[in-house]
C-alpha cells in the first residue's frame, strides 16, 4: 500500500521512515509541505492537515501533529508547543514549569490517515509519559533534549534512535495506524 506522509518536518520524517521501515506492506512517499494549521485540539488540527493534505495529494495521505503537554499547565503548550519552543528555546521551555513543583508531562503525536479526498480522517493517538528537565543532549531535533520519559535516566535526545523509536509518542501511534491499515487489507 502506498502513502504519502505530507510533513514539513525532516525528523518526523526520519522516524516515520524508520519506524516502518520493517513493515513492507507500507510504502511510504513523502511530500515536504508544511501544512497551515488551525487552532483547537490536537485532533481537530490534525484532521485540518490531513484534509488539506488529501486535496492536494489526490491519494491516500497521512499526516500527524505533535503537542508537547504539561500536566501543571493542563496539557498545554500542547500542539502550539512549536510557537514556544521557536522563541524560547529548549531551557526557556522548561525554565516554564520553574514556578511549579510538578515537572511531568507527556509527547503526544496525533496521526491522521485519509484514503484520498473527500473523506473523513481517522485518528490514532500515541502518548509518552515523562518529565520536562534542563535541557541534556544533542539540539537535533525539536525539544527532544527536554524530555525524559518515565523509567529512563535520559532524554529523548541523549537516547539512541533506536531506543526513542521503540518507546516514543510517534513509535505508538504509528502502532496503531498500522493495525488499522492491515484491516483495510483483509
Ligand atoms: O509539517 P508538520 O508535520 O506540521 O511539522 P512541524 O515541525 O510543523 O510539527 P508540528 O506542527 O507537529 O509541531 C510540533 C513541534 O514539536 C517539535 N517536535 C515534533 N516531534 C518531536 C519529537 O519527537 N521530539 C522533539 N520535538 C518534536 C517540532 O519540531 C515542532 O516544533
Ligand atoms: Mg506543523
Amino acid at each position: 500500500m502506498e502513502i504519502t506522509f505530507v510533513t514539513g518536518n525532516k525528523n518526523k520524517l526520519k522516524e516515520v521512515a524508520k519506524i516502518l521501515g520493517s513493515n513492507s506492506s507500507i510504502v511510504l512517499k513523502s511530500r515536504d509541505i508544511d501544512l497551515p494549521e488551525i487552532q483547537g485540539s490536537s485532533e481537530e488540527i490534525s484532521k485540518h492537515k490531513c484534509k488539506q493534505a488529501a486535496e492536494m495529494v489526490k491519494g491516500p495521505v497521512i499526516i500527524e501533529d505533535t503537542s508537547l503537554c504539561y500536566n501543571a499547565f493542563n496539557g498545554l503548550p500542547g500542539p502550539y508547543v512549536k510557537w514556544f519552543l521557536k522563541e524560547m528555546g529548549p531551557a526557556g521551555l522548561a525554565k516554564m514549569l520553574d514556578g511549579f513543583e510538578d515537572k511531568s508531562g507527556y509527547a503526544m503525536c496525533t496521526f491522521s490517515y485519509s484514503p484520498g479526498p473527500g473523506n473523513e480522517p481517522v485518528q490514532f493517538n500515541g502518548i509518552t509519559n515523562g518529565s520536562i528537565v534542563a535541557p541534556r543532549g544533542p539540539t537535533t531535533f525539536g525539544w527532544d533534549p527536554i524530555f525524559k520519559p518515565d523509567g529512563f535516566d535520559e532524554t529523548y535526545a541523549e537516547m539512541t534512535a533506536e531506543t526513542k523509536n521503540s518507546i516514543s509518542h510517534r513509535y505508538r501511534a504509528l502502532v496503531l495506524l498500522q493495525e488499522y491499515l492491515i484491516t483495510l487489507k483483509e
